[in-house]
């Protein structure tokens, strides 16, 4: 199933540099991992914010889940999922 999912960062404005760089380190290697394993299929800036926007290949909702709430940054994103089908003007044949 694929999913469009939103993720906006709000990392607290107190948090220690060092510990921002250590969680952002660490999304990057998790979401690559993902993207190489074909669940992440696209990742895209929403230009001039924080946020980005993901289209993930996966199960379903419980697998969807556990991928995005064991994202290093989780405890600091706002996240909305919309579940994605197949529009019927599509002439895309690599996806269903
Ligand atoms: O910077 C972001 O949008 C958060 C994020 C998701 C995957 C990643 O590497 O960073």
């Amino acid at each position: 199933m694929l999913y469009q999912v939103e993720m906006t960062v709000k990392l607290p404005t107190d948090m220690p540099a060092e510990q921002a760089a250590d969680i952002k380190a660490a999304e990057k290697s998790y979401s690559q991992d993902l993207q190489r394993q074909g669940k992440w299929r696209h990742l895209w800036r929403v230009a001039g914010s924080y946020s980005n926007v993901s289209i993930f290949d996966v199960e379903d909702n419980a697998e969807l889940q556990a991928l995005v709430s064991n994202l290093p940054l989780f405890p600091y994103m706002e996240i909305s999922v919309k579940p994605l089908c197949r529009h019927p003007s599509s002439v895309r044949d690599d996806y269903s």
